[in-house]
């Protein structure tokens, strides 16, 4: 004997109701099939009946729909059985009359809706039997209940005697309503909104069936909540335990009391999907499930809860206050969903429906007048829009590190866990956070657990001049080779340039995001870039500015206070007062974000990471002398009597690393940056005040804006030429110099002989000497390319790789 059980879902339109009959008469063998009512109609009934009970006949237009769904069936069916309609016909007039006395009486009990809603699945078994062409088995007859009406309590033993009887001789193939029951003294009761998947389980327990398989319009139980998680996939195979423990959590696949007389009697339950008939769906059983490869098998959650957390110096120590409490909430009929009790048990905290919050509180209040009376009980607070979130598994008792990775996803996705409880058993963790938070707990623990093949940054970018063009190209070309070899997805979920912007938390394609910007882009402002970006709340999110705007500069408190990385090409924000820069970092420390500026200084140049380094195993940095302008050593190695000053900085802009505004470059104002964030990274409390800067150009030329600039610029060029020619005789070479020293430095334009060690520094190159208390005598020595897009990019993309830590 097989027991198949189809829910209502499964029974929405003709063509699935077909595949229903592909699906009964492929089935060889015996076979009891079991139905819920039709699609809706359930609710319909509920409806009728509360019509019934404020608005005398309103109750006719529900029982006509109720009426047209069940004819459009046996019409569309093609059931040519005259009887079937006739039998059809009385039992809507046995449902009308019924509802004709709810509403002469105005009062609608629980008793009275249950025989409403028998009529859903006596309904649907009668017409289903004449399709199926199979006798119809009237289950309240079978499957006795005590009176607790609206979701009975079965009486396991006569129910399992009663339904042997029936089928001692039976053989073939017949249908049967789910859900409908009846008391000792035949009064019809209902087992609970989803109770048929427990008729369909009482059978086959009482059967001894060798299986039972219940239809729904999902493919089993999904690693977690598919209309979350797009990811989410089928479990192929769980114990009765893990099936339990997600239902109890929210995965709503399966009736959670249905699992019982499975698990009692051993039946396997298979769980398939009536849309996608060809998938393996999950099977739940006896079964060795440990070859697995996580011993977590799933994530569930259930939102609308309420979070009661009781306080009070009174409680700790004192033995049956959890007993009286729990005692208090049955009273009440109000479920608890979680409990979570600190072991100094001074509070205890448990999650609810957060519709049961009155009788929560009508109980606690009841049960602990006296504690609260004297204080013993000084605190008791209510929290809603909470969510319970649990992950389950069989095979987490015997794994170590699990919850040492989950709190790790969270803390790094910036969740809050607001409760946290694990029973002795190790089958679950489970937790609470706040419902907003939902989302992004579920991608995290999702990603976590079950991608962890796959680990994703998601990049939101401003800035696509020089440098956020590069990075972006670079990015398109390595993305394939991340995947396979270091198993990083890079998703580019926003763009902006000073124009539009664009966002798609799927990812905006790398070689397409410029014609996507200026087709879909809508138009560009700052506030609103960082509202989407924190709004997304995309799990490992990294803002990336590659402009050298200060109004940019500002958002990163923002974002760093929100869980999002920030990584700066944009020098301002770690130049700008010490307070801002130390508020940033620890901000991102605080939140498990990081701020990383790699290319502020010597732009792909290890230069930070070094002295970082150096630090952290103890060394000190003791002074710094570096040349640290691509622009400047650019227009140095340049300037000839051929190419005047004037030109030469036009070519350095040409070649990508002048600043926007060159004069950023031309004033010493870049390296005065540089080095006050160098000085900071190096452990000292530097402002721009402490690093004097002598011009080499007159200030004059920079009164006024960028234009005017350019026009007057040539008008330094003999000046220049002349010093220059007197250089040249001395075989010197300018060289424009940082230095910093306990904290205090400067820059300056120095001549250098061919002794010294930046005189060969070729075209934009910088070159940094740092004397550490290691590196004394011969200080380190770090050189190459000190500007353009190609490095200052890769500079860029070498801390976002660091964000996901590969
Ligand atoms: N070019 C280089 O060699 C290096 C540059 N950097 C830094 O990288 C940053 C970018 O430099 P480049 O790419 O060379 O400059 P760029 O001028 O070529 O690009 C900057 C881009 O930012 C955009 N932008 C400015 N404000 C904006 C806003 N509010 N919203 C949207 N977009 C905005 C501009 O339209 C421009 O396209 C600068 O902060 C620079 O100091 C750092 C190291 C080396
Ligand atoms: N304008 C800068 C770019 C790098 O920081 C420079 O020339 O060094």
């Amino acid at each position: 004997m097989k027991v198949i059980k189809f829910g209502g879902v499964a029974l929405k339109t003709t063509e699935q109701i077909k595949e229903v009959k592909h699906i009964v008469e492929n089935n060889s063998g015996d076979l009891l099939v079991v139905v819920s009512a039709f699609d809706k109609v359930t609710d319909l009934i509920i409806e009728a009946g509360q019509n019934a009970v404020t608005t005398p006949n309103t109750f006719m237009e529900t029982l006509n729909t109720i009426t047209e769904i069940h004819l459009g069936f046996i019409s569309d069916l093609e059931i040519v059985k005259v009887e079937i309609k006739e039998e059809v016909g009385q039992k809507m007039e046995e449902l009308k009359s019924i509802l004709q006395g709810v509403s002469l009486i105005g009062e609608l009990t629980q008793k009275t809706l249950d025989r409403l809603m028998v009529f859903g699945e006596q309904l649907s078994s009668i017409i289903l039997s004449a399709y199926l062409n199979i006798p119809h088995i009237a289950s309240e007859k079978l499957i006795k209940t005590d009176n607790n009406f609206g979701k009975a309590n079965v009486d396991f033993e006569s129910s399992y005697r009663l339904i042997r009887e029936a089928f001692v001789h039976f053989s073939g193939k017949a249908i049967a309503p789910g859900y409908i029951a009846s008391t000792k003294k035949d009064t019809l009761t209902t087992l609970g909104r989803g109770g048929a998947d427990f008729s369909a389980a009482l059978f086959a327990a009482a059967l001894g069936a060798r299986e039972l398989e219940v239809w729904t319009n999902q493919d089993g139980f999904m690693s977690a909540d598919p209309n979350i998680i797009n990811k989410a996939y089928a479990i192929p195979s769980m114990t009765y335990t893990e099936a339990m423990e997600l239902s109890h959590f929210g995965a709503q696949v399966v009736y959670p009391p249905s699992l019982l007389p499975v698990y009692q009697m051993g039946i396997p339950l298979h769980l398939r999907n009536i849309h996608n008939t060809k998938g393996e769906g999950t099977r739940v059983d006896r079964g060795d499930h440990s070859k697995n490869i996580s011993p977590v098998k799933g994530i569930s959650s259930i939102s609308n809860i309420s979070l009661a957390t009781i306080r009070g110096l009174g409680m700790v120590g004192v033995s049956g206050v959890s007993m009286r409490l729990f005692s208090a909430m049955a009273e009440e009929n109000t479920s608890v969903i979680m409990i979570s009790q600190a072991s100094s048990e001074n509070s205890i905290s448990f999650a609810f429906d957060k519709n049961k919050k009155e009788e929560v509180k009508r109980a606690i209040h009841k049960e602990f007048n006296q504690e609260i009376a004297s204080g013993s009980i000084h605190k008791i607070l209510f929290e809603d829009d909470m969510s319970v979130v649990a992950i389950v598994g069989e095979q987490m008792k015997q794994t170590t590190g699990i919850a040492g990775k989950l709190f790790e996803a969270l803390g790094r996705g910036g969740i809050n866990t607001v409760a946290i409880a694990q029973g002795a058993g190790e089958q679950n963790i489970s937790w609470v956070v706040r419902t907003p938070q939902l989302r992004k707990t579920l991608n995290v623990v999702h990603e976590a657990f079950f991608l962890s093949e796959y680990k994703q940054l998601n990049l939101f970018l401003i800035g696509m001049g020089t440098v956020g063009k590069d990075l972006l190209d670079q990015l398109n070309q390595q993305q394939e080779k991340l995947k396979k070899e270091h198993r990083l997805k890079i998703r580019l979920a926003g763009i902006a340039n000073s124009r539009k912007m664009l966002f798609d938390s799927n990812g905006i394609p790398f070689d397409e995001y410029m014609t996507l910007l200026d087709r879909d882009g809508e138009a560009s402002s700052l506030p609103s870039f960082a509202e989407n970006v924190i709004g997304l709340n995309l799990y490992n999110s990294v803002f990336v500015d590659c402009t050298a705007n200060d109004q940019v500069a500002s958002l990163y408190k923002t974002f760093l206070e929100n869980h999002v990385s920030v990584v700066a090409a944009n020098k301002v924000a770690a130049s700008s007062s010490y307070e801002n820069y130390e508020t940033l970092k620890s901000i991102a420390l605080n939140k498990g974000a990081k701020f990383l500026f790699e290319t502020n200084v010597g732009a792909g140049l290890p230069l930070i990471s070094t002295i970082n380094d150096l630090r952290k195993s103890g060394d000190k940095i003791l002074k710094v002398q570096a040349v640290l302008s691509g622009t400047l050593n650019y227009i140095f190695n340049t300037i000839s009597k051929d190419i005047p000053f004037s030109k030469t900085v036009r070519l350095a802009k040409e070649e990508g690393y002048a600043e926007p505004d060159p004069r950023i470059d031309l004033s010493g104002k870049d390296v005065q940056r540089k080095v006050v964030i160098l000085a900071r990274e190096s452990g000292y409390r530097c402002e721009d005040t402490d690093i004097t800067v002598e011009p080499f150009i007159p200030k004059t030329l920079f009164n006024g804006d960028v234009d005017s600039f350019w026009k007057a610029l040539p008008g330094v060029d003999i000046d220049f030429e002349n010093r220059r020619k007197i250089l040249e005789k001395e075989n010197k070479k300018w060289r424009f110099v940082g230095t910093f020293e306990n904290g205090k430095g400067s820059c300056s334009l120095v001549e250098v002989d061919s002794q010294h060690p930046f005189y060969d520094l070729e075209g934009s190159n910088n070159i940094v000497l740092l004397t550490t208390e290691r590196y004394k005598e011969y200080p380190m020595l770090i050189k190459g390319y000190g500007a353009g897009a190609a490095v200052t990019a890769a500079g860029v993309f070498a801390d976002i790789i660091k964000i996901a830590n590969i």
